[in-house]
């Protein structure tokens, strides 16, 4: 993974220091751009250990249009909770509870996260119903049955709903790109937190162009993926320069059973990945 190293160098070497929101402190370049062809393995880093499971349950998650964590927490993915985790504390059923307990009330308590675990219409809503449009089976349809259009589309930015949201989202706006039997994704990310949320943006986008190109017949070929904001927080400093300092090894590859034929239809046990050797995990706190 050359392309995330280069990543990490430039704005370690580059980047302006600029504050932001959640008041940590970063080094930010504005546009950066990175290309990952499939055909040379799935773009999973190997400078440290990525638990693959979030991303693929996460998807999974998008792809249903469901917004609710209790999905992901049923499954061990706390990715998301620290939203509805602050957002509870303001509540009237706050009671001093810890993430902890709040977490086993959303895994035990239907009724409970029904009520405290949803995220408002984040990217499975706008994903499956944009003011009523389901943009991914529209999308579908056109690599399908248009493939030289160049309006194949999905976007996650509804800025009549962004009031509603936990978060704004950050991965915006995708095209799809077909050429000679091959399919391409450009992504266009407008905020991205290189350390904890760029190697998941990664492989997440590879691994959803792989579901799309299966169930329209192609191949996948490339992802290319385009950032905004482009930052590395301040407290993530030396987790980045270690990752600098080892050497990437061969990437894995990800398997997956062929048998699906719907991008609705995948399970996580029809993802397998193989020959995935990594460097140690680096612990880091994320930025809320
Ligand atoms: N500041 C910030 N960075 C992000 O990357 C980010 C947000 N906020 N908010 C929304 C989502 C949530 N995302 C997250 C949140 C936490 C981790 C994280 O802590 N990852 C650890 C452990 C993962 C695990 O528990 O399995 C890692 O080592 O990657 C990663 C992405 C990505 N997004
Ligand atoms: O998939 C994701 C989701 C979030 N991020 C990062 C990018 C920023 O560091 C924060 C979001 O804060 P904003 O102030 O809304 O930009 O989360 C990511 O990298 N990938």
């Amino acid at each position: 993974m050359k392309q995330y190293l280069d990543l990490c160098r430039h704005v370690m070497t580059h980047g302006t220091e600029k504050t932001d929101r959640t008041n940590t402190g970063t080094k930010s370049v504005f546009g950066y751009q990175m290309r990952f062809d499939l055909s040379e393995g799935f773009p999973l880093l190997t400078t440290k250990k990525v638990f693959l499971k979030a991303i693929i349950h996460e998807l999974l998650w998008f792809i249903s249009g469901d917004t609710n964590i209790k999905y992901l927490v049923d499954n061990d993915v706390r990715i998301w909770n620290e939203w509805p985790y602050e957002k509870f504390k303001k509540s009237d059923d706050y009671r001093q509870e810890t993430m902890e307990e709040f977490v086993q009330k959303i895994k035990n308590d239907a009724e409970f996260a029904k009520k405290h675990g949803e995220l408002g219409p984040v990217y499975g809503a706008q994903w499956r119903n944009f003011n009523g449009v389901d943009q991914l089976m529209d999308v579908i349809k056109q690599i399908k049955h248009n493939p030289d259009s160049r309006r194949i589309i999905l976007s996650a930015w509804n800025p009549k709903d962004l009031p509603e949201m936990a978060l704004p989202p950050c991965h915006t706006f995708m095209q799809f790109y077909v050429v000679n039997g091959e399919l391409s994704l450009q992504l266009y990310q407008r905020s991205g937190d290189i350390f904890l949320g760029i190697p998941f943006n990664i492989a997440s986008y590879s691994l959803f162009l792989m579901m799309v190109a299966q169930v329209t017949g192609l191949k996948p070929k490339t992802f290319v993926h385009t950032i905004g904001d482009a930052h590395i927080y301040s407290n993530h400093f030396d987790q980045v320069n270690l990752q600098l300092s080892r050497t990437p090894r061969t990437l894995p590859k990800m398997k997956i059973n062929p048998d699906v034929k719907e991008i609705t239809g995948f399970k996580f046990d029809d993802f397998e990945l193989v020959d995935y050797n990594p460097y140690p995990t680096i612990k880091g706190v994320v930025a809320v």
